[in-house]
């Protein structure tokens, strides 16, 4: 498998050691798996938690034994990352607070793992020569341009008012108050750092913008593998009121628009930066599906359709009901209207393509979810509440 394997650019690729950072959460676990299994590098896999990651580590017998080795570490206070940084020739920082219901109500923990944690990660990369490939944001971007129109001008619906360009759109964010931007605007300012450090001491580094990746072990369910007031990403919390039989929660009438990309796809563009250095050096990209579209309404919508098929429960009469940000996230909640990648960079520097229609990976999605889970919420549906 190794010997054959080549480049963009026909040139064979030699097996390296990556740091990854956050390497137990959901794009880690998926990560993780693709370099097992497909190419000889070696993981040197940094988190606090591995439990998505546990199929890798255990048992012996995997043929990928000894190339991934976990350290469980939190990177807030632990003298070995400077050391496991030293030790791999490529570090992938996927470590943050990355749920929206964090960002109003923990907007202290939110900055600071999102931008201090990060710094030194940074520092280590450019004081040892290491590459470094860093995990941003799409909610860089904030709203559109397009949002500030008046609702019947035609311009909202011409393209250079909403697709969001990396080296080109600007980033636009609430006043302080909508603690929303605390998440968008850290990861801002970690960018604006690993570029200036790019400029003037020429680290290494490919910054990704994920938008909504999505596909099995996101988040958690709540009361099963989480906590029970836990509010995790929109696909994790239509796939608990799916698997509880409740009506899904749209927030602000489900208006907002998501691009959801299958993690499947994005990760096979993640390798390409990885094994394309020189194409991806020096380099932002969106990584996203333009091609799936939808409102949250319509995702829910279609969930709800996919779930039927793959349980085989019929729908509930009333499938979806509406609530206030204010109640679901609290207040100084804040959203961004419409999120669609131009996919020109990520298209010329590494020739890649999302494949996965919108149908298809909630079809393979919420199969797992059903798989995984439903045995489990029966349970604890069926367990009397204390009194
Ligand atoms: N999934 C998406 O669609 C998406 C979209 C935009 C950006 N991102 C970014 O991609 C990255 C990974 O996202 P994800 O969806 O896999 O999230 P995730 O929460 O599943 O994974 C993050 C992992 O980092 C670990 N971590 C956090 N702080 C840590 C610390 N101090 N020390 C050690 N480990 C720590 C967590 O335990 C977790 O396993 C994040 O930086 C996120 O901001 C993801
Ligand atoms: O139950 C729910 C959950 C969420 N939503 C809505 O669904 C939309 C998507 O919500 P998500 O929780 O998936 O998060 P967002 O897309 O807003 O942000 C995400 O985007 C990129 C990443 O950096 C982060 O993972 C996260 O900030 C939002 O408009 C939200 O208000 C609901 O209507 N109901």
């Amino acid at each position: 498998m190794a010997s054959s394997r080549v480049d963009l650019d026909g040139n064979p690729i030699k097996p390296i050691t990556i740091c990854m950072i956050g390497a137990g959460g959901f794009i880690g676990s998926h990560l993780c798996e693709k370099l097992m299994t497909e190419t000889p590098h070696t993981v040197l896999a940094l988190d606090v938690y591995n439990d998505k990651i546990k199929h890798l580590l255990e048992p012996d017998t995997n043929p990928w034994h000894g190339r991934i080795n976990f350290h469980r570490l939190n990177i807030k206070h632990d003298s070995r990352l400077e050391g496991l940084i030293k030790m791999a020739d490529l570090t992938i920082n996927l470590a943050a607070i990355c749920t929206p219901a964090d960002y109003n109500t923990r907007p202290l923990d939110t900055i600071y793992s999102n931008f201090i944690d990060a710094l030194p990660v940074v520092k280590y990369c450019s004081e040892n020569n290491k590459r470094l490939i860093h995990f941003s944001t799409c909610e860089v971007y904030g709203k559109t341009i397009g949002c500030f129109l008046p609702k019947d001008s035609p311009l909202r619906k011409d393209p250079k008012y909403y697709v969001l360009k990396e080296d080109e759109s600007p980033c636009i964010f609430g006043s302080i108050e909508k603690q929303r931007w605390s998440y968008a605007c850290a990861k801002q300012l970690i960018e604006r750092l690993i570029y200036a450090e790019g400029a003037e001491n020429g680290l290494e580094f490919t910054i990704v913008r994920p938008f909504n990746w999505i596909g099995p072990r996101m988040d958690f369910i709540p009361g099963v593998d989480g906590p029970s007031e836990g509010v995790p990403r929109v696909l994790a919390c239509f796939s608990n009121n799916l698997l509880r039989r409740e009506p899904l929660k749209l927030v602000d009438g489900g208006e907002s628009q998501r691009t959801f990309i299958y993690i499947k796809d994005a990760i096979e563009a993640v390798l390409l930066m990885i094994e394309n250095p020189a194409r991806a050096n020096g380099h932002i990209f969106n990584v996203g599906n333009p091609n799936n579209e939808v409102t949250v309404r319509q995702l829910g919508e279609m969930m709800t359709q996919v779930y039927s098929k793959v349980s085989g429960e019929p729908p509930l009469e009333k499938a979806t009901i509406d609530v206030s940000s204010k109640e679901f996230y609290g207040e100084g909640y804040d959203d961004s209207d419409k999120r669609i990648p131009d996919m020109t960079i990520i298209n010329r520097q590494l020739g890649w393509n999302p494949k996965t229609s919108l149908w298809d990976l909630l079809e393979s999605t919420l199969t797992y979810q059903h798989r995984t889970y439903a045995e489990a919420i029966k349970k604890v549906i069926a367990k009397p509440v204390a009194s």
